[in-house]
């Protein structure tokens, strides 16, 4: 399998090559990043920190189309629907972890996803999928008298907040306690908020430093609380959940796939 990454030099984009140089499944096809980046035209491998590995940087996805069989995407949502949509068209299998699409960013992302095979999830990790589960069996089993609060930290250079992990934490919860996060969710909290209502489900935003990620979902109640908390401390866990969908999509149909169908947890 020929894997292409785009956004190449980026934190996720390194992590992806080195990831796909340590695999036996696949190969790097193509490695892009942006138009007037002084790294156009070097070696994607040397731009990595690992060594030669024969594959030029380009400045164009459409000038590399055949080099590759699945793009994996983590950048930003715009271009990521660009890039979307010349997938599409010529059939290429898309990983996208692209995270602070807005919903109507998401029905476009959906919509090509009717004509080539798209792997879409905030978070790649085996573990905060498993953690995703525990959650909504606490919620389901604790119910309306717990209080949930979703906290997340991540580096200073994030530019979504809250995270794409958190918001899908906040749908899993929502859905297990029969509630619609649109309504419920309250961002942040500041001067005379008053007292919290028993069914709105709190989100906090920490950006501090190089913390890779972290989310932790509180269940509080009177005399108890239960904490649970997933923290990633490499990208690589990212990285090789993308190369496990990269492999997993090959021989899926045209369609929008999550990371909880990759790891059989639906
Ligand atoms: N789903 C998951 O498991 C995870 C998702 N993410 C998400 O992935 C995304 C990227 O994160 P991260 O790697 O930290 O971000 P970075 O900013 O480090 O990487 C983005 C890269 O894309 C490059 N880029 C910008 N414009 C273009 C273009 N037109 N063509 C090609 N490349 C371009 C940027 O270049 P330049 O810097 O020069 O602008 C940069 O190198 C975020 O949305 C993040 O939330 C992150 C980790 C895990
Ligand atoms: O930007 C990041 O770094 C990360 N983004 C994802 C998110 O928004 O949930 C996943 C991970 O936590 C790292």
């Amino acid at each position: 399998m020929r894997v292409a990454i785009i956004g190449a030099s980026g934190r996720m984009g390194r992590t992806l090559i080195t990831a796909v140089s340590e695999s036996e499944n696949c190969t790097l096809g193509a490695a892009i990043e942006k138009e007037g980046s002084s790294l156009i035209g070097a070696d994607a491998g040397e731009m990595a920190g690992i060594g030669k590995l024969g594959v030029t940087i380009v400045d164009s996805l459409a000038a590399c189309i055949g080099d590759f069989d699945v793009l994996i995407d983590f950048t930003m949502p715009q271009l990521t629907l660009k890039n979307a949509e010349l997938c599409a068209a010529h059939q290429k299998t898309m990983v996208v972890g692209t995270t602070g699409l807005t919903d109507d960013e998401k029905a476009v992302l959906y919509g090509f996803a009717k004509q080539t095979p798209i792997m879409f999830s905030a978070n790649m990790s085996v573990g905060v999928n498993l953690t995703l589960k525990l959650l909504a069996t606490a919620a389901s089993i604790l119910g309306d008298d717990y209080d949930v609060e979703v906290i997340e930290a991540h580096h200073r250079h994030k530019v979504d907040s809250p995270s794409g992990t958190a918001l899908a934490m906040g749908e899993v919860l929502a859905k297990a306690l029969n509630r619609d996060l649109k309504e419920c969710a309250v961002y942040g909290r500041e001067g005379q908020t008053g007292a919290r209502t028993r069914k709105e489900i709190g989100f906090e935003t920490i950006r501090a430093g190089d913390v890779v990620g972290e989310h932790s979902v509180w269940f509080a109640t009177e005399g108890e609380r239960i904490e649970i908390a997933h923290k990633a401390s490499s990208r690589m866990t990212f990285a090789k959940g993308a190369l496990r969908a990269a492999y997993w999509l090959a021989d899926k149909e045209a369609g929008l796939y999550d990371m909880q169908d990759v790891l059989g947890l639906k």
